[in-house]
């Protein structure tokens, strides 16, 4: 055991299953602890890898942060442990996966889908229940995504991968590989950042399931893409009803100090709306 009497544990201990994803630094698999039969994911990731990329700080700023975190729509990370190779993950298991693969079935959601706040269900006021509380704890998660958000067994939403998550106010900043659509201009320009961030990417979540699309994603690439966040280049079309439209504006805010707060996103007219829709 570690000196804080916590089990060490070793991939011995777990019977290794099916491929759930494959992320940019390793694979994560279904596990199953074999003394308990606990059903787990495990995120496998190679040391060399994170070495080359120089990420170790911020493995470990993840996994110091996750410990401390409980929240129903957040993905606990239950520990890790390493191996002569490879690191390893030990995580909540969210049995339905990515929402990002249902986001992609479905096109886009109905507008009772995506504000629904039913128990089942979902995502923008589930969101916003997680980020309330991770900035309660003054943690921004920096990279949400559709990508970075799971659903359970019964379809209730989980935010995943704190690799990205820092302490806020932040300013440093690591080129951020990977999408730029869900990042706020402050962070395409690389300015000083804190928890408002959380409150655009949620901004452009809304968006992308009422649209199908990132607000400002721009097939002539990055660059493009880079101005059109800076210069906040909304087009919200017409099949947007006036309320869901109203919370995107109020979120896509250029200065993070005019963002609508979480606890007014919880009881936006859009939001409210929708609370006993039907799925
Ligand atoms: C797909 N899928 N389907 C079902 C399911 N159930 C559970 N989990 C899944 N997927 C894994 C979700 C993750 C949670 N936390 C992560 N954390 C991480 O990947 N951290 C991380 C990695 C590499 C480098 C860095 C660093 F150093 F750059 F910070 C940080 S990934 C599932």
């Amino acid at each position: 055991t570690t000196e804080r009497g916590e089990r060490v544990w070793k991939l011995s201990d777990f019977d290794v299953g099916k491929a759930l994803g494959k992320g940019k630094f390793g694979h994560v698999y279904l596990a199953r602890e074999r003394e308990s039969g606990f059903i787990c994911g495990l995120k496998v990731m190679f040391k060399e890898e994170m070495r080359k990329h120089k990420v170790e700080k911020q493995l470990r700023r993840e996994v110091e942060i996750q410990t401390h975190l409980r929240h129903p729509n957040i993905l606990r990370l239950y520990g890790y442990f390493h191996d002569e190779k490879r690191i390893y993950l030990i995580l909540e298991y969210a049995a339905q996966g990515e929402m990002f693969k249902l986001l992609q079935k479905k096109i886009r959601f109905s507008e009772a889908e995506a504000a629904n706040v039913g128990i089942r269900g979902f995502y923008i006021a589930q969101m916003a229940n997680a980020l309330k509380y991770l900035h309660s704890k003054h943690v921004i998660h920096r990279d949400i995504k559709p990508e970075n958000l799971l659903l359970d067994t019964e379809g209730r939403l989980k935010i995943a991968d704190f690799g990205w998550s820092v302490h806020s106010p932040n300013n440093r900043r690591q080129t951020q590989c990977g999408t730029l659509d869900y990042l706020p201009p402050e962070m395409v320009e690389s300015r000083d950042h804190n928890e408002t961030v959380d409150l655009w990417s949620l901004g452009v979540l809304t968006y992308e399931f009422l649209v199908g699309i990132p607000p400002f994603e721009d097939l002539r690439g990055e660059k493009a893409t880079y101005i059109r966040i800076a210069k906040v280049d909304l087009h919200i079309p017409p099949f947007v009803s006036p309320e869901a439209g109203d919370l995107i504006k109020k979120l896509l805010q250029y200065d993070g100090a005019k963002r609508l707060p979480l606890d007014k996103v919880l009881t936006h007219p859009w939001i409210v709306k929708h609370v006993d829709d039907p799925m």
